[in-house]
């Protein structure tokens, strides 16, 4: 599955933009600020209906226009799909495939895999457990669309759970059999999510350490643990066990909502002690291990790609990376950099079909 060209107006810098890829290589080559991200944002955009970096949607048109709009050409199982987007200003954005407007956006996450790594997926070490909690959720809902609808309908009953308990501290009374309304849906919901996760994590710590150990050439070793207070009772038990406390807290203490992922490096965190190297070898593994596992699950090779990714790694484990993505295992992927020696090499180490584009201030140019 690759895109084969795509047309931009109005996204970000990106005011008027026609390319034709390459199904194997695309190398993205420009200054600071000149528009490569955006480019693989817009990319990113039409398989996920939203902007990898943009929680609103406005943000995403340029600021001197009222609208954007994305149409990308695909080939997928050998048949053409056409997607495309609009957004105009103050209205409800307008997703297409092959012209038929989706009902509902969820159906069309999974259509197109793809996996982006950038360097803002530092959050995942930096950030609170909600980022981690988001990676999972964000991939396993690529493959099982069941999953987001128990996410949606999970969060909905801890808001209303939430509420109930705020409505019986302020008005002084309390109601078990109410409340047990919310356990029941949250019980239901949180278990499904809970096995997902375990399902997904036991899968993805074998692949991830293999390609760390690969890239680092075995120089540190690295685990990943899923935390949830899931695996030590019953969700209906641990939801019955902190009652009292959730009552004082006046919010729901525990779930799935509370989940994380531990990323130790030598069984220390990597989040007080890894380099920053590190940290992105740790990154590039895990998004890695993501591909392998959204290849297996959907038999197809997701788009990578891969923003900025050289920066702060060392020769070696440049060296490393590319020999990874240059197996046959990896279909169509988009590589960004500043540097023109880097794309160069990587060109010439990969043999394989490919294309170079200059960008620069929002303009993007096929070089020879
Ligand atoms: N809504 C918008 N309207 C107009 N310009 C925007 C909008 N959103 C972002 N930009 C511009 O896009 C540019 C950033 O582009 P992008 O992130 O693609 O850069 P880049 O080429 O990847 O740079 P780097 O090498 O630093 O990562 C900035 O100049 C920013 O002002």
């Amino acid at each position: 599955m690759y895109i084969e060209e795509i047309s931009i107006i109005n996204f970000k810098n990106l005011k008027d933009v026609q390319v034709e890829f390459s199904p194997r290589l695309n190398c993205l080559i420009g200054n600071n600020g000149s528009g490569k991200t955006n480019l693989m944002d817009a990319v990113y955009y039409l398989s996920f209906c939203k902007s990898f970096f943009n929680a609103a949607d406005q943000l995403n048109i340029n600021h001197d226009e009222s609208f954007f709009m994305l149409n990308g050409n695909y080939r997928r199982d050998d048949s053409a799909e056409i997607i495309s987007c609009g957004l105009q200003k103050g209205q409800k954005k307008q997703f297409k495939r092959n012209s038929k407007v989706y009902k509902r956006l969820m159906e069309h996450i999974g259509l197109l895999p793809l996996v982006m790594i950038t360097p803002s997926d530092n959050s995942l070490i930096l950030g609170g457990s909600d980022e981690r909690r988001k990676f999972m959720d964000g991939v396993i809902s690529q493959y099982n669309q069941n999953y987001l609808d128990d996410l949606l309908k999970y969060n909905r009953a801890l808001l209303q759970r939430n509420n109930l308990l705020k409505q019986f501290a302020s008005e002084h009374y309390f109601d078990a059999e109410l409340l047990s309304i919310w356990d029941d849906q949250l019980v239901e919901y949180g278990t499904r999510i809970h096995d997902e996760r375990k399902k997904f994590v036991e899968k993805l710590i074998p692949v991830f350490q293999e390609f760390y150990s690969f890239i680092s050439q075995e120089n540190e070793k690295v685990g990943l643990v899923h935390y949830s207070a899931l695996y030590e009772n019953n969700f209906a038990n641990l939801l019955q066990q902190s009652l009292k406390k959730d009552r004082i807290a006046q919010h729901t203490t525990v779930g799935i909502h509370k989940d994380d992922l531990v990323f130790n490096i030598d069984e220390y965190p990597i989040k007080k002690l890894g380099s920053q190297g590190q940290n992105k070898t740790y990154l590039v593994s895990l998004k890695l291990a993501q591909y392998e596992f959204i290849k297996e699950i959907s038999g197809m090779k997701p788009i990578l790609l891969l923003d900025d990714i050289f920066d702060k790694l060392d020769r070696h484990r440049v060296e490393q990376i590319v020999k990874v993505v240059s197996d046959e295992n990896f279909g169509q992927i988009f590589i960004t950099d500043t540097n023109r020696e880097h794309l160069d090499t990587i060109i010439k180490k990969m043999n394989a079909d490919y294309r170079i584009f200059n960008v620069n201030s929002g303009i993007i140019e096929p070089l020879p």
